[in-house]
């Protein structure tokens, strides 16, 4: 099971999760999120991640340019991609940078499991995510802190790993992990104590509980 921890900004954060074991450190590269990192401070961090967990960099519609930018800032091992990036744009990614994607696909019902084929045609890993219900106000695609109805996804047919994530916490992480059975699972405001600020005790939490579930499959 791949724990992947997103959205740290702290070199506290970091070193918490490497501790308890996080296979995932991801860096939110994404100015209206309260997670978001420049490149020079994404710099400064990354160095106490690489080789102990993989690094991976969260965008939504990146420009090549801002692509390039965070690339050789922290030369990361997967791209997230968390915005509207149409399957081509994903193997455009591919052939420009070499580095294995891992496509977000917003769930709320049924209808959103339709791209999936389309998807899982090019990317490396399909992360499955919340969409925000249509009533909600953000400005976020991601790291809203609401979970979909896992039933959803409980019974697909991939060819590729998916990573499960919306709205996970310390206290429903296992549940989540026993009923759709994913490779890794993704976590952004349910280890905070505040929009951007993470929570040692939390993290710790979140990672043994993952970890510990995927173990009584
Ligand atoms: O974490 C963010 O701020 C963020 C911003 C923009 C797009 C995605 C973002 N995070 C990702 O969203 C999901 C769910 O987060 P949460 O656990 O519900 O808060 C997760 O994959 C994060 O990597």
């Amino acid at each position: 099971m791949y724990v992947k921890i997103c959205g740290l900004s702290t070199p506290e954060a970091i070193a918490t999760g490497l501790q308890c074991g996080a296979n995932w450190i991801g860096f939110v590269f994404f100015p209206k999120s309260p997670r978001h990192v420049d490149y020079g401070k994404a710099k400064e961090l990354v160095g106490s991640v690489r080789g102990k967990a993989s690094i991976v960099a969260l965008t939504v519609n990146a420009s090549d340019d801002e692509l390039e930018a965070i690339d050789r800032s922290i030369d990361p091992d997967i791209w997230q991609l968390h915005g509207s990036e149409t399957p081509e744009r994903v193997l455009e990614i591919k052939a420009r940078f070499k580095r294995p994607v891992m496509k977000a696909l917003p769930i709320r019902d049924e209808a959103d499991l339709a791209p999936i084929p389309a998807y899982e045609a090019v990317c490396d890993i399909l992360l499955f995510d919340a969409k925000p219900p249509k009533d909600m106000k953000t400005d976020l695609p991601g790291g809203n802190g609401i979970t979909f109805d896992w039933r959803l996804i409980q019974n697909l047919k991939l060819k590729k790993p998916f990573v499960l994530s919306g709205g996970l916490n310390p206290d429903n992480v296992a549940e989540a992990i026993r009923l759709t059975r994913p490779q890794g699972v993704d976590v952004s405001s349910g280890i905070e104590s505040a929009p951007g600020v993470k929570d040692r005790q939390k993290i710790m939490d979140f990672v043994h509980a993952a970890k510990a579930a995927a173990q009584e499959l």
